[in-house]
């Protein structure tokens, strides 16, 4: 029987689709699902509520319509949806983001004033920290779209009107567009979203077969560590727009995370970094265990902070 495997219908989407799809076992066929948030050209950070992005294919895959659903994992909601369950995460690819800049500018090299584009509140707080001369500009549309207000037209170069844009790095590989990078953004200075990187492989509850088909693109470490980065969003109660930032890590044996919360303006920033000891780094009941103990630390190390103040203001 053919799996069929649901994915949204932009380039990045079937990029990756497409990569993890490969590796499922027997037949698969790709099956382009729309969604509201590739309908919809409204600001991201205007959309409001989570999840833009993911509930269509969710009910392709309730209903039928898919067997398995394919999903950037930073774009899924923390809370946990009915009748579907998380298959697989995908190991993750380099979690940095990338400034993409005319002429090879650095973020540093970038001249005083200039105009940065982002959709998200995360970045904006981060680049504004970073660098507060910069005009931080709105922007939204798919990869190759965001990355032509810097970069102008494909061939001639005209209608740049940006002087950089930020993009996740994981997204450009994807598509073949790394070489537009022009700066890789270290993850202590700008930690990423939860689970950037990383791909969320759904299939219906209970759905064996389909559970058996995916389970080789599971990958261990990268589950617990996304698991942990969520598990901060959840515990402030933000949503996928608020200005929060998250990493961690299997590494020596431990469970790494460090989380940061920002003022929109890049005024403050909140920071929170825990270490969970682990006896197997390939036991995933203590794996999820320690993902769930760095994550309420550091969430009631920020919320003593003041974390909650900074994420309610990008409400
Ligand atoms: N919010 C959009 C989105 N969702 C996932 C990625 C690609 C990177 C990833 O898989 O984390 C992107 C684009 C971007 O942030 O530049």
């Amino acid at each position: 029987m053919t799996l069929k495997v649901g994915t949204r219908g932009s380039a990045l989407a079937l990029a990756q689709t497409r990569a993890v799809a490969a590796r499922f076992a027997g037949e698969v066929e790709i099956v382009e699902v729309t969604t509201q948030g590739d309908v919809d050209r409204t600001s991201l950070s205007q959309l409001g509520g989570t999840g833009v992005f993911v509930s269509a294919l969710r009910d392709a895959l309730l209903d039928g319509t898919v067997d398995v659903a394919v999903h950037s994992m930073k774009d899924l909601p923390t809370a946990p949806a009915e009748g579907i369950e998380l298959a697989a995460v995908t190991k993750r690819e380099d979690a940095r983001d990338a400034l993409c800049a005319r002429d090879g500018l650095t973020l540093d090299a970038l001249p005083e004033g200039a105009r940065v584009g982002t959709g998200s509140p995360r970045r904006a707080a981060q680049l504004r920290a970073a660098r507060p001369d910069l005009e931080v500009v709105d922007i939204r549309g798919n990869v190759p779209t965001r990355l032509a207000r810097a970069q102008g037209d494909a061939e001639t170069g005209e209608g740049a009107d940006l002087d950089a844009v930020v993009l996740a790095l994981a997204g450009l590989r994807r598509l073949g567009l790394e070489g537009a990078a022009t700066d890789l953004l270290d993850l202590s200075r700008f930690p990423t979203a939860p689970a950037q990187g990383a791909l969320a492989v759904e299939v219906r509850a209970g759905d064996a077969s389909a559970r058996a088909a995916v389970a080789k693109t599971d990958h261990v470490a990268t589950r617990a560590a996304v698991d942990a980065e969520r598990r901060v969003l959840a515990g402030l109660e933000a949503g996928c727009a608020a200005p929060l930032g998250a990493r961690a890590e299997v590494e020596d044996g431990m469970l790494f995370l460090t989380a940061s919360a920002y003022a929109l303006d890049g005024s403050r920033r909140i920071t929170a970094s825990h270490a969970h000891t682990l006896d197997s780094v390939s036991d995933r009941a203590e794996l999820a265990e320690a993902a769930r103990d760095v994550a309420e630390r550091a969430v009631a190390e920020m919320l003593e902070g003041g974390a909650a103040e900074l994420v309610a203001a990008a409400r």
